[in-house]
């Protein structure tokens, strides 16, 4: 487990005149489960829109799978990098938003397929034989011809989860993916998370409000507050004897 999947060196991110992440340093490495916490506005989701290129920084490189995201090499030298390099970057990971942006007009099955056939060049038997599979391991085998507004908001997001892993990604990246469900649906899509941290070699990188959730799937937590990572430890530690006074407090242990 010694490569780096994901790395922010010194980065640096403003809107406007707001520093919302201060100078970051932080690292995942391969096949590692990492949950950042932190308080409303730390600027948590930024991190996973960097690596998902929808946000830029201002200063400092962030790299993926040890190559330079906003860089590429040209004719032996670092150069700004094109569509083509961002495009196969961002191929490396997959997302899970709070909303789970499935597309309304199309079934189950093509949300799933359709990145696999238009981006990977697969046959249509080839991604529906894959979306069947990552149906199956969300639990959602018998719902492949329904629409998004057949289904419930959990089953929608476990939906999500398929797609994404359905581009075969070696990192998942989560944004608070059971904040915007019923408190009753939450379970259902963090068991699917649940069981993909312990069954699989992927990196995942999870922003959550969901303290116990963490605490089971991480390998590592990091307490981000104002930009900034407070403290990173095991989750052992963070959740039980944080060293830090503002982690203490954020979780209440004073
Ligand atoms: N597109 C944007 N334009 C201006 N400000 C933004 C933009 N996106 C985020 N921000 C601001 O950046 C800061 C960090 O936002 P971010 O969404 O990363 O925080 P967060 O820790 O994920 O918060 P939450 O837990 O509420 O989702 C916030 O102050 C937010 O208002």
């Amino acid at each position: 487990m010694n490569e780096t999947a994901i790395e922010f060196r010194d980065v640096v991110k403003c809107f406007g005149d707001v520093t919302v992440l201060n100078h970051l340093n932080f690292s995942v490495k391969k096949g590692e489960k990492v949950s950042i916490i932190g308080p409303s506005g730390s600027g948590k989701s930024t991190v996973l829109r960097i690596l998902m290129t929808l946000e830029k920084i201002e200063s400092g490189a962030v790299y993926v799978a040890e190559q330079p995201l906003w860089h590429e090499i040209r004719e032996g030298r670092l150069a700004p990098a094109g569509e083509r390099h961002l495009r196969e970057m961002r191929r490396e990971m997959g997302m899970v938003f709070q909303q789970f942006n499935l597309f309304p007009h199309m079934t189950v099955r093509r949300n799933i397929t359709e990145a696999p056939r238009h981006v990977l060049g697969l046959s249509k038997n080839d991604a529906n034989a894959r979306a069947e599979e990552y149906l199956q391991l969300v639990g959602l085998s018998d719902q492949a011809d329904k629409y998004p507004h057949q289904l419930s908001g959990g089953q929608q997001q476990r939906v999500a989860i398929a797609r994404a892993l359905a581009m075969r990604p070696g990192i998942m990246l989560f944004d608070e993916p059971t904040s915007a469900l019923d408190p009753e649906l939450v379970g259902e899509v963090l068991a699917v998370i649940q069981r993909l941290s312990q069954e699989s070699d992927l990196t995942l990188l999870l922003v959550t409000h969901e303290m116990q959730f963490a605490h089971n799937i991480s390998d590592r937590v990091c307490f981000f507050d104002k930009g900034e990572i407070v403290e990173d430890g095991p989750p052992e530690v963070i959740f039980t004897h944080p060293k830090e006074a503002r982690t203490r407090e954020f979780l209440k242990l004073d």
